[in-house]
C-alpha cells in the first residue's frame, strides 16, 4: 500500500489495470442489489458508486443490474468508462475517494453479468474436430468435407446458461451404446466438461445486414470462459442427422467475468496456416487485424491438472465466426454469446475434453482419488485462464466452475 495509489499491486498480479474485468455482484447487506463491478486485485470496485462519487457522464450505465445497457452502449462508450475506470483505480488524485467504492472479493457474491440473447457454439479446433470425428465416426474421414471453407456451429439454448459456480445436475435422457439393440431412459454415464471461451456481442446489428471482420470489435464486448458440459450417450444416439440437442442444452457454465476486448490485444496472434482457400468474407486479411488470440487455458478435476489447451491454437478466428455467423442476413442481439468450441492443442494433455483425454474411456485418466473416464457426481471441474499483457503483465481471465450433482429423482 502506498499514500499515492488506493492499491498498489505486483507488476505480475492477474488483475491489475490493463485488465479490468467485469461482473455482477450483490454483497450480504443488499442480496437483492444487483451491482455491476470492476476486478481490480482482490477486490472488487463498485462501477456505480465510483461513477456517482466522481460525477461520472456514464453513471447511469453503471448503475444498473447488468452489463445488457452497457454492451449496447457501443465501442466509444466501452473505452471512455474503461479509461475512467483505470484512472479512478491509478491516479493519486482519486486515491482517497475510490477507496469508497472498493469491496474485497470474499464479501461479494457474483451472478449471471449479462442477460443472455442467443447462444451459438462452433467446433473451431481442428484438433478437436478430428479427435472427435475420429472417436464418434470410425472409418470415415475425421472432418466433413466443409470443415476448411466454413467455421462449423450450432444454435445452442441459451435460458440454460449459468454462472460459475452453480451445481450441474447430471442430465437424464435416451442412451444408445452401439452394442445395445434398443435405447434405455436415465442418467447421462458418459458426463464430459467442453473448455471454451465464449464471445459476448455489446452492439447489435440489423436483419439483412451482414458484420463483416473487419467490424468485429463495434460488435464484441469481451469474452468469458464457457464449459459447454455434454453428456456423450445422449449426443452420439441423438445427434443424426440434426446435430447437438440434450446432449448439450441442460447447462453451460460462464465465467462470472466479462474481460474487455481491450485488454487482450498482447494476446492477439495469427491463426494457424491455412491449408484451403478461403471465401472472400472469411480471409484472414479481411479482419484487419490478427484474429488469433494467445490464451492458456487449464482445466482441473477435483483440484488436479488434467489438460492445457493453447486457445492459440484454433483454426478459426472469433471474427471469421462472427462474419460467418451473420453473412445469411442474421442480425445480432446484445447479450448474444459465441463460443468458440471445445479448445485442444496437438498434444494428449491439451485435449479440452475428457471424450478426447481419455479417448472416449479407453485411457482413464489418473487422480490422485482413483481413475476417470467420465465425471462422476462430486466432482468438481474448474477451467481457468490467462492472457500475456501489455509490458510483460498477465490478463486473468478468472474461472468457471462447477460441481456434479446427483441426477433428479424421477
Ligand atoms: O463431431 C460431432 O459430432 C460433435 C462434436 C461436438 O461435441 C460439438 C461441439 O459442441 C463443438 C465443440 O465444442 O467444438
Ligand atoms: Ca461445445
Ligand atoms: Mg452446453
Amino acid at each position: 500500500m502506498s499514500d499515492a495509489t488506493p492499491l498498489e499491486l505486483p507488476g505480475d498480479h492477474l488483475f491489475g489495470p490493463d485488465n479490468l474485468p467485469y461482473c455482477v455482484f450483490t454483497t450480504e447487506d443488499d442480496p437483492d442489489l444487483p451491482r455491476i463491478g470492476v476486478r481490480y486485485g482482490d477486490y472488487v470496485l463498485d462501477a456505480g458508486s465510483a461513477a456517482g462519487a466522481h460525477g461520472s457522464p456514464h453513471t447511469g450505465l453503471l448503475q444498473k443490474p447488468n452489463l445488457n445497457p452497457l454492451m449496447a452502449a457501443g465501442r466509444p462508450v466501452w473505452q471512455a468508462v474503461r479509461a475512467e475506470l483505470r484512472s479512478w483505480l491509478t491516479s493519486p488524485e482519486y486515491a482517497g475517494t475510490v477507496t469508497h467504492s472498493l469491496i474485497r472479493l470474499e464479501d461479494i457474491t457474483l451472478h449471471l453479468p449479462f442477460e443472455v440473447a442467443d447462444y451459438v457454439d462452433f467446433y473451431a479446433s481442428e484438433h478437436h474436430a478430428t479427435n472427435v470425428g475420429r472417436i464418434f465416426r470410425p472409418g470415415g474421414e475425421p472432418l466433413t468435407p466443409n470443415w476448411k471453407h466454413l467455421p462449423i456451429g450450432y444454435h445452442g439454448r441459451s435460458g440454460t446458461v449459468v454462472v460459475s459456480g452453480t451445481p450441474v445436475v447430471r442430465p437424464q435422457g435416451q442412451r444408445k451404446a452401439p452394442d445395445e439393440a434398443s435405447p434405455s431412459f436415465g442418467p447421462s454415464r458418459r458426463l464430459d466438461i467442453e473448455a471454451e471461451v465464449g464471445f459476448v456481442v455489446g452492439t447489435p446489428s440489423r436483419l439483412g445486414e451482414p458484420v463483416p471482420q473487419a467490424a468485429f470489435r463495434e460488435h464484441v464486448f469481451g469474452v468469458c470462459l464457457v464449459n459447454d458440459w455434454s453428456a456423450r450417450d445422449i449426443q452420439a444416439w441423438e445427434y443424426v442427422p440434426l446435430g447437438p440437442f440434450l446432449g448439450k442444452s441442460f447447462a453451460t457454465s460462464v465465467s462470472a467475468w466479462v474481460t474487455p476486448l481491450d485488454a487482450l490485444d498482447a494476446a492477439r496472434t495469427e491463426p494457424p496456416q491455412r491449408t484451403h482457400p478461403l471465401l472472400e468474407y472469411l480471409e484472414d486479411s479481411a479482419g484487419g487485424e490478427p484474429g488469433g488470440l494467445d490464451l492458456r487455458i487449464s482445466v482441473s478435476l477435483n483440484g488436479h491438472t488434467i489438460a492445457e489447451p493453447p486457445f492459440s491454437a484454433m483454426y478459426w478466428t472469433a471474427a471469421q465466426q462472427l462474419a460467418h455467423m451473420t453473412v445469411n442476413g442474421a442480425s445480432l442481439r446484445t447479450g448474444d454469446l459465441f463460443a468458440s468450441g471445445t479448445v485442444s492443442g496437438p498434444e494428449v494433455h491439451q485435449r479440452g475434453c475428457l471424450l478426447e483425454l481419455t479417448w472416449s474411456g479407453r485411457d482413464p485418466v489418473e487422480l490422485p482419488d482413483g481413475k476417470r473416464t467420465f465425471l462422476e457426481d462430486g466432482d468438481e471441474v474448474v477451467i481457468t485462464a490467462w492472457a500475456p499483457g501489455p509490458n510483460g503483465s498477465r490478463i486473468g481471465l478468472g474461472e468457471v466452475s462447477g460441481r456434479i450433482h446427483p441426477a433428479a429423482d424421477r
